[in-house]
């Protein structure tokens, strides 16, 4: 039973708001409300049918606001990874090994971590230590990690063990899967033979896999998997309403990319939201266990954007569609000619392109502009696997340095190539903004490229015409995206790169705004 936020007694009434404070009495309800106003949480926890639980905004939610703010339930390494430290996650090499239980760690400093507790603890059966020789690549052992710091809450953390319970796994339908029988071997077996853990069932490890594939949140940079209790609720949607951060300890923190309105379901992307509809369904399919259905997984066209159509090598102008519905195409069909291509062949086609895709090095940049030469009579011009393309020549382009070929800098590329580059970063930010609307990570790395060209393109300007109201635009412009992109790389956590680049265009923030102040 609820207590009451007022008096503690037994309490059968929630904040009809939030849905998650409770009262004894209307009496009490009111008189908190002045309290609890400025705390009542925007969302509130629903359930149907077809979602399970599910979050919808209790009032309207600004764009930019807060929503939650998670601690994680459970952090461990990923699924599949090569050794690293089970205290900070840092890559080891066998250099040092934990004095009680044999796994690896960076040091002595990471063996009181506490994070290492429940391995530690559960490996401690084994006559012998824990013996880890494969460094350097993917090593099966650390598949057991995540599961066995989930299955310690069950005897140690009640409440994080029954947050954790709540969690959808989907048992049934992994059942008849290769993850089931992979997870047998490398996770079940392993506790068992390898480690001599015999305390937990084969069916609840199972379920707890299946919990930690469902519910994970991959922790970009540092290799980390997190479980968090309230985050794990949001739903999934091909066009998400929120964006997500970590910050450096780990707390997931939602904000609302854009209003969303009081009623409206809280949504975040379980996929990359510039992959096309057949691979996020794949991605769904297989590691979620359901069919999305939104309206830019029904529509053929992407919102418009063609994301994942081909070019009709019948006639000159069509473009190749999935149909009857991109959920179930029984043939890839031109919109002009009508002629048909079966589902296999486009499937081969692509999977073909997604192979010379992968071959395409860093910096390659002659390669890179092949590729997008090759397949223009192809692809459509937004196909994924070209903006995937144009995205990666968007950052290259003058950025110097380059491995193989020496790449020139900003201040050295050519007029067509400065030009080049500032196109290709509006194209992909229009797509970005489509499908990660408002302030997401991609919109700020591509707003902090553009910015880059357009000052660039001032600099170059003949001293005359540097102090035209239309120049000092152009500079206006790039103190505002400038602005923009700090604001949203600096959320993310001082362990990421982008955290970084967040603090460089604040300083060139400052350089331009001074340089507008000497020109006015
Ligand atoms: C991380 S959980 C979300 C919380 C879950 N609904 C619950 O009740 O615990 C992910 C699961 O929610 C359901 N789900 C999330 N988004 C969905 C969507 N757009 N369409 C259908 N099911 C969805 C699927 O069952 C999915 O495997």
């Amino acid at each position: 039973m609820d207590s009451c936020a007022v008096c503690g007694c037994a309490a059968s009434q929630r904040c009809g708001k939030c849905h998650l404070t409770a009262y004894c009495s209307k009496d009490h309800q009111k008189h908190h409300w002045k309290a609890h106003r400025t705390e009542c949480s925007p969302y509130r926890v629903s359930q149907s049918e077809a979602l399970g639980r599910y979050m919808e905004a209790s009032r309207d939610i600004p764009a930019g606001e807060v929503i939650l703010k998670d601690s994680p339930l459970v952090l461990g390494p990923r699924q599949v990874t090569m050794p690293v430290c089970l205290g900070c996650f840092t890559p080891v090499n066998g250099t040092y090994s934990c004095t009680a239980c044999g796994w690896p760690l960076c040091g002595p400093g990471c063996q009181g971590n506490s994070l290492h507790k429940p391995e530690c603890h559960l490996s401690q059966n084994r006559a012998s230590k824990v013996e880890v020789h494969k460094f350097m690549q993917v090593n099966q052992m650390y598949e057991c990690i995540t599961p066995l710091r989930c299955l310690w809450l069950r005897d140690n953390d009640a409440p994080g063990w029954a947050a954790l319970s709540l969690m959808e796994a989907h048992q049934g339908h992994r059942r008849a899967t290769n993850v089931h029988e992979m997870n047998q071997v490398n996770v079940v077996n392993f506790m068992k033979q390898y480690l001599k853990v015999t305390a937990f069932e084969e069916e609840e490890i199972h379920r707890i896999c299946g919990i930690i594939d469902v519910n994970g949140f991959e922790i970009p940079g540092p290799n980390i998997l997190g479980l968090y209790g309230k985050a794990c609720l949001l739903e999934h949607q091909c066009v998400p309403n929120t964006m997500r951060t970590f910050d450096s300890n780990f707390n997931l923190v939602i904000r609302a990319a854009v209003k969303i309105p009081k009623g409206h379901h809280i949504s975040t992307s379980y996929t990359d939201p510039m992959w096309g509809t057949a691979n996020r369904q794949l991605h769904l399919t297989t590691t979620k266990y359901f069919k999305c259905s939104c309206a830019r997984c029904l529509d053929p066209t992407e919102l418009g954007t063609h994301l994942s159509s081909l070019k009709c090598s019948q006639c000159s102008e069509g473009l190749v569609l999935p149909s009857p519905s991109p959920l179930n195409p029984e043939v890839w069909a031109c919109n002009s000619c009508q002629a048909t291509q079966t589902t296999d062949h486009v499937e081969q086609f692509l999977k073909q392109l997604g192979e010379k895709l992968v071959m395409l090095k860093e910096n390659s940049l002659g390669i890179s502009e092949s590729f997008l030469k090759s397949t223009s009579s192809r692809l459509s011009e937004n196909h994924y696997y070209r903006s995937d393309v144009k995205l990666a020549l968007a950052q290259m382009y003058g950025r110097g340095g380059g491995n193989s070929q020496q790449q020139p800098d900003l201040k050295d590329l050519p007029k067509d190539l400065l030009e080049r580059k500032e196109n290709l970063c509006r194209e992909v930010l229009e797509l970005a903004d489509l499908f990660s609307p408002g302030e997401s990570r991609l919109r700020a790395l591509l707003l902090y490229e553009l910015q880059a060209t357009c000052r660039e393109r001032h600099r170059r300007l003949p001293k005359r015409l540097k102090n035209t109201a239309q120049s000092r635009q152009m500079l206006q412009d790039c103190a505002e995206w400038l602005k923009e992109a700090s604001g949203i790389l600096q959320r993310e956590s001082p362990l990421q790169d982008e955290y970084h680049l967040g603090l460089q265009a604040e300083e060139e923030l400052n350089e331009v705004t001074s340089v507008l102040a000497r020109l006015r």
